[in-house]
């Protein structure tokens, strides 16, 4: 019979830093809603759960790396809206977060959950914001608590 280890959902006793663009805040900021009344519904102490704002998405990556190495978060989320324009600069920008988000998981160790939203128009990004397809900041917060309550297991 194989040991299984899994992450339970519960965020009692972790901490949790969030970080969220400014850029398309109609979007973010449902995102942000999302996440931290998820976190709250599965016993996350408010005084647990730490949000720090950036100037767009492009920005997250150096922000969560400075919160993963801090010791304080045992995961990091990070959200954004990244919607296409008419020029090819959000193909950089989507690029830049993805490699970064991930590169910030693997070089500190700490979760680093990618809850950027990367659309090809603003209706995708509001189906994702908590209405037809859900909210991706509550799917961000629960795989965050999940895997920081998996990694404490490892
Ligand atoms: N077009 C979007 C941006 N662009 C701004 C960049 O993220 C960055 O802040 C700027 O290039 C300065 O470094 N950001 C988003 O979050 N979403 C967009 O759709
Ligand atoms: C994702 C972006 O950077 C984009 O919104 C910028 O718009 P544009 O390509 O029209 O400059």
């Amino acid at each position: 019979m194989a040991k299984i280890i899994e992450g339970h959902l519960s965020a009692k006793g972790l901490r949790f830093a969030i970080v969220v663009a400014r850029f398309n805040e109609f979007i973010t900021s449902k995102l942000l809603s999302g996440a931290i009344d998820t976190l709250n519904r599965h016993d996350a102490s408010q005084d647990d759960v730490t949000v720090a704002w950036v100037p767009g998405a492009f920005e997250i990556p150096l922000v969560a790396k400075k919160m993963a190495q801090s010791d304080k978060y045992d995961a990091v989320i990070c959200l954004g809206a990244v919607i296409r324009g008419s020029t090819t600069h959000y193909d950089y920008v989507c690029n830049e977060v993805s490699k970064g988000v991930a590169a910030v998981g693997l070089s500190t160790g700490v979760p680093t959950i990618f809850g950027v939203v990367t659309t090809e128009n603003i209706e995708q990004a509001i189906e994702r914001a908590g209405t037809k397809v859900g909210n991706k900041g509550t799917d961000a917060a629960m795989s965050a608590i999940e895997m920081a309550d998996l990694l404490r297991k490892i």
